[in-house]
């Protein structure tokens, strides 16, 4: 890591700034000012006499929670050949670091979360592109699955050294759909096979938060702010996460990153949806009705759990980024400081030991988590020590209890108190699971549903002329409904992810040439 240190400051200070964390440099000129923002004017007297000659570094400045600002320092010097080898040298250091990208094609979902997304990319990041000197393909989106179609067919994607989305978990899912779509049919791969080996993408996928509940961001970065997703960005940060796999019947259905939610989370989105002009508080909406409408749903969740790591969801270790720079520490595990290394799938191929476990009941809640799901409605998130690539998925079964238990459950997200410390709630760390409702989803009442059909007259079960519960709810897959009830579930991460090029964050591997908040998969 190299340091730009001492000279003296427009304060008389000295300053040293990495230049892995350095955004761009500027020469000042001393009759004229600042070529760039007059900023010269403001400067002492005393100290623009004595060193006549500037140059300012804008560079990543870490503020409170994780927020990543952008903040000047202006080093002055008594020789211009010296000014001017200054500003040469650290514009040939940034040019060596070659996991910054140069060129980006951006998609904008103007549709999501408070419908800002134009905006925020405007006003916030796109002026911290051209500082960085990054030049930009900007695509606003005029539909759903545009920008999924747009980078599964048309997009030139060697032109580009990686994509951004400006957006919610949505459009981020989108973004991964047509990437990885695109890589597995160039590669020849068979996405309906479960079991087939997925050929990672080599382009990363950056997030500017613009939708309303914006976990992936969060969970990965530590906030959910545009400006300090934009400067991850810029210096080139990367992590790689987890991907699952959702097949039905050996037909592929859809990947998800974030949650896989059945019961609560399914059955609540699926009323958000309705409510789009309500924006983020939808959900609020919407999950104080579900909580309401208390239904539970019977079936049987097979899981394969994973053996081969030492960590469990119950640790109380987190699995985040927004602390430790990847590229920034050199060589294998150097910070890893929460998962045992020999004991890492890279090193430890998955065994399997034990089988798949099956478990049947009534469950008012199936979620599977493959990060934390932290958000700002829940810092800690649903899995909160779940792992961002370690190849597994926390899968959380809340079985039929009272509401009040129920609303104790959810309130614990909120808090420091242990949600899974409830007799009706358990939780799993998983390779693979399955779910089967225990009445079969016929095709026409599928076909109904995949046509966006409400269908309130499903079989009443065992107690008729009640008020039970429907006999499915629907999958809520990174924010988006699917409609199938039974489901297989893979996490297809391990073999791929970590035996590439990727780094990889503090429990995972890494490698020197990639960086923390573009995502790798
Ligand atoms: C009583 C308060 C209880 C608060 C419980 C909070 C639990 C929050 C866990 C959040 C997990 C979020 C997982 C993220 C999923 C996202 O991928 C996905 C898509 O995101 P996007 O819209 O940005 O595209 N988002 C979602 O599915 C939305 C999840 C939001 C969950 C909100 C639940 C609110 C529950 C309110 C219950 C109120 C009961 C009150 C009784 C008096
Ligand atoms: N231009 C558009 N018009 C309408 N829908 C869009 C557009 N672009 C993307 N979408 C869809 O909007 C939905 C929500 O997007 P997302 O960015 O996740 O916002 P939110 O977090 O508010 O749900 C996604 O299903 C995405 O496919
Ligand atoms: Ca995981």
């Amino acid at each position: 890591m190299s340091w730009l240190t001492f000279f003296i400051t427009s304060h008389g200070t000295s300053h040293g700034v990495s230049v892995s964390e350095i955004l761009a440099v500027r020469e000042l000129d001393v009759d004229c000012g600042t070529k760039d923002d007059g900023r010269w004017q403001k400067m002492p007297q005393k100290s623009t006499e004595a060193y006549p000659y500037a140059f300012t570094v804008s560079y990543v400045e870490r503020a409170w929670q994780h927020r990543w600002r952008c903040s000047d320092v202006t080093f002055h010097c008594l020789e211009g050949a010296l000014c001017q080898q200054w500003v040469q040298t650290i514009r040939e250091q940034l040019t060596a670091l070659t996991s910054r990208p140069k060129h980006l094609l951006v998609y904008i979902n103007p549709y999501g979360g408070k419908q800002q997304g134009e905006r925020i990319y405007e006003q916030k990041v796109a002026p911290l592109f051209t500082l960085a000197s990054i030049s930009t393909h900007v695509i606003v989106t005029e539909h759903a699955n545009h920008a999924r179609d747009h980078l599964r067919t048309e997009a030139e994607l060697k032109k580009y050294d990686g994509v951004v989305c400006v957006g919610g978990d949505g459009m981020f899912s989108e973004m991964v759909h047509g990437l990885v779509s695109r890589t597995q049919r160039d590669n020849g791969v068979d996405q309906n096979s479960p079991e087939e080996k997925l050929v990672p993408c080599t382009l990363r996928i950056g997030i500017i938060p613009a939708g309303s509940t914006d976990c992936i961001c969060y969970a990965t970065v530590g906030i959910n702010d545009p400006v300090t997703s934009a400067l991850h960005i810029i210096v080139g940060d990367a992590q790689p996460m987890d991907v699952c796999s959702v097949h039905h019947n050996n037909t592929f259905l859809r990947y998800s990153v974030s949650l896989l939610g059945y019961g609560f989370y399914g059955d609540m989105l699926a009323d958000s949806e309705r409510k789009r002009w309500m924006g983020p508080a939808r959900y609020d909406f919407s999950g104080f009705k579900t909580f309401l409408t208390h239904h539970y749903y019977e079936g049987t969740v097979s899981f394969l759990p994973a053996t081969d790591i030492l960590g469990t969801p119950r640790d109380k270790t987190r699995c985040r980024a927004g602390y430790v720079l990847l590229q920034r520490t050199m060589g294998l595990y150097k910070n890893h400081h929460h998962v045992l290394q020999k004991h890492h799938p890279l090193f430890l191929l998955p065994e399997y030991k034990g089988g798949w476990r099956v478990i049947r009941g009534k469950f008012l809640a199936i979620n599977a988590a493959s990060m934390s799901c932290a958000c700002p409605r829940s810092p800690k998130g649903l899995s909160p020590a779940a792992h961002l690539a370690d190849g597994t998925t926390d899968l959380i079964l809340v079985r039929k209890c009272s509401r009040f238990n129920f609303l104790r459950h959810l309130l614990r997200h909120t808090s420091k108190y242990d949600q899974f410390d409830m007799t009706f709630v358990e939780v799993h760390r998983v390779r693979r699971f399955r779910f089967t409702p225990r009445y079969c989803q016929s095709d026409s009442e599928l076909d109904l549903r995949e046509n966006g059909k409400r269908l309130f007259s499903q079989i009443c079960r065992d107690h008729p002329a009640c008020s039970c519960s429907p006999a499915y709810s629907s999958w809520n897959c990174d924010g988006e409904i699917l409609p199938h009830a039974a489901i297989e579930v893979g996490c297809v991460t391990t073999p791929y992810n970590l035996l590439c090029k990727y780094t990889v964050h503090s429990e995972s591997i890494q490698t020197p040439s990639l960086f923390p908040h573009f995502f790798t998969l």
